[in-house]
């Protein structure tokens, strides 16, 4: 798994049109979105993940968590995003490993919003310029990592 985080005075998105023949099932609030004071969290689930994508969820809320605190962020914005990496895992399996990671962290107290996936979006963005406001992270399941 490939994850961008950027800690932003906002992220917004307004959904266009299907990326995917069989996109997740949204509704009409689900079109647009907006969170202010959020770490956005831009991932895209690797085919290596399909290992124990239990495993990769545990990691990836973990590392998140860990960002949020240092940048002092409450709020969190999953975000889909197919561009980190080549060898991505596959629609329905990172589909589920999304919705994990936003259920967990709203376990955690984080006001979490998830954009839709298989879509494409527009977006906008203001990271916030300081040092730890532009972060990436690279988790892999015990597995997946080479002998
Ligand atoms: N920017 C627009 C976009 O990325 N759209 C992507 C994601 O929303 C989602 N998607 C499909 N596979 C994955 C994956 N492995 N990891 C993350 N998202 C995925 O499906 C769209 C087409 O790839």
């Amino acid at each position: 798994m490939r994850m961008l985080l950027i800690h932003a005075d906002y992220l917004e998105y307004e959904v266009r049109d299907k990326a995917l023949k069989n996109p997740e099932p949204i509704s009409d609030e689900q079109r647009k979105g907006r969170l202010d004071e959020v770490l956005a969290v831009f991932i895209s689930v690797e085919k290596v993940d399909e290992a124990n994508p239990e495993e990769v969820v545990g990691k990836a809320v973990a590392e998140i968590e860990d960002v949020a605190k240092q940048v002092k962020a409450e709020r969190i914005f999953v975000y889909p995003f197919a561009h980190l990496s080549s060898e991505l895992a596959k629609p329905d399996v990172a589909l589920e490993v999304l919705k994990k990671i936003e259920e967990k962290l709203k376990e955690k107290g984080y006001e979490v919003k998830r954009a839709p996936f298989g879509y494409y979006k527009a977006f906008k963005l203001s990271c916030k310029g300081h040092p730890l406001a532009e972060l990436s992270r690279t988790i892999v399941p015990e597995e997946g990592v080479s002998k």
